[in-house]
């Protein structure tokens, strides 16, 4: 398949397609439809160790390759990008404590959600701090006791009202900038601490996004995340993770796209042919394919570099990028060639088009990406 994936990654990932497909996929339409929250997989999830599939084995995970966890995230966003949204925001949360926590803190927190006992959320994004997060206002102020007072509002937070703990990025220090963010574990019980009804959202209809509002939580000492001031870096690590995330998640929506296409240009028959015999139709076909391929690679060179824990923060922008406006021109391409077929809600592609949208916007968008690369370039 790939230059990147060895034998033992191949394995995982056809193990995570077969559940994708049997698990998974029989209910991806009706959690779109009835716009249920994709929490109703979490156990299953659990069970063939997904949940802690972006963990170390120490912690309770899965402990394998990153390049494994990218064939196994594009496998289950086949079949539902909504759970797989919901998995990707719950390896977020769990990432920051890892990243960024001390080994108490991966001890108290990281096995009951590698077990899927525990969901998480990752609060970084407010109200008017998305692209640039180091605008924020929410406000971590140290109490006598050692702890913290959290204040603020957080925007667009998958999972928040159905998780059992947050990681939420605070100023400490707001004359500081980026330096003076600092990252917290929350338990979402924590007096003070609300969650809106779910946001109706274009696509991931079964990934819920809430607001969160911190009315003077108090917090232990032990919520803070590694030093003050080292939440930005920590969250900046974290997202160079997710993106690849998304990237796959983006690869597992287009090749469904191309799968459900090739399928209906076989089938689907005009003056007693099948469609497939239309050389436009052949040429739809192989630039999907060639559009996909390309950003499976980039998306699989990321997960490489990070698996040789290599700095990848470059090439996981890029396969973000490509792969996300990648899956926007396949699932279009997809549906032109479906016709009315495409459009309406009985077939499945309408809700690829639907979920691949946001891939665009969500964990930097594709115009942050563009920053992050060229600042690269012109360092
Ligand atoms: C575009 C940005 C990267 C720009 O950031 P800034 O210009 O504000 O900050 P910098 O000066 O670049 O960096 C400050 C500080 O952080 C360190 N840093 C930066 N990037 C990295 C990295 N990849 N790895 C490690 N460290 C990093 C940098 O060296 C500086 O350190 P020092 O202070 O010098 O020590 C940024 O604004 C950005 O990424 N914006 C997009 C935000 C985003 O993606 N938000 C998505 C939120 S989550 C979501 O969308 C969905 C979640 S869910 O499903 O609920």
């Amino acid at each position: 398949m790939s230059p990147f994936c060895t034998e033992d990654d191949l394995a995982i990932a056809e193990t995570v397609g077969r559940f994708a497909q049997d698990v998974v996929a029989p209910r991806a339409q009706a959690i779109d439809a009835e716009e249920r929250f994709a929490g109703e997989h979490l156990q299953a999830l659990a069970d063939i160790g997904l949940t802690g599939m972006n963990l170390p084995a120490e912690w309770g995970g899965a402990g394998v390759s990153p390049v494994a966890l990218y064939l196994a995230v594009e496998a289950l966003a086949g079949a539902c990008a909504s759970t797989t949204s919901m998995l990707t925001a719950h390896f977020l949360a769990t990432d920051t404590i890892l990243l960024g926590g001390s080994a108490d803190q991966h001890r108290q927190w990281l096995p009951d959600a590698a077990a899927g006992r525990r969901l998480g959320a990752f609060a970084l994004t407010e109200p008017r701090a998305g692209s640039n997060p180091a605008d924020m206002r929410t406000k971590a102020e140290r109490t006598a006791d050692g702890g913290f007072r959290l204040s603020g509002v957080k925007h667009f937070i998958s999972n928040a009202g159905h998780a059992d703990f947050l990681t939420v990025f605070a100023l400490t220090d707001p004359a500081a900038g980026a330096r003076g963010i600092s990252a917290f574990v929350v338990d979402r019980r924590t007096p003070g601490l609300t969650v809106g009804a779910p946001e109706p959202t274009m696509g991931l209809r079964g990934g819920h996004v809430f607001e969160v509002s911190f009315d003077n939580c108090l917090l232990p000492p032990d919520a803070l995340l590694g030093p003050e001031g080292s939440g930005f870096r920590t969250a900046m690590k974290v997202l160079d993770n997710g993106r690849v995330e998304i990237a796959a998640t983006c690869t597992g929506i287009a090749q469904a796209a191309l799968t459900d296409s090739i399928a209906w240009v076989k089938q689907r028959e005009v003056e007693g042919e099948p469609i497939a015999r239309f050389q436009g139709l052949q040429w739809y076909l192989a630039d999907m394919a060639t559009d996909l391929d390309a950003a499976r690679l980039l998306g699989l060179r990321a997960a490489s570099l990070r698996a040789n824990h290599q700095r990848f923060s470059q090439e996981a922008a890029i396969a973000k990028l490509f792969a996300s406006e990648m899956a926007g021109r396949v699932t279009d391409k997809a549906l032109q060639m479906h016709g009315g077929y495409g459009y309406a809600r009985a077939m499945r592609l309408e809700r690829l088009v639907r979920d691949a949208r946001i891939m665009r916007i969500y964990e930097g968008s594709s115009e942050i990406q563009r920053n992050i690369i060229a600042r690269n370039l012109l360092k």
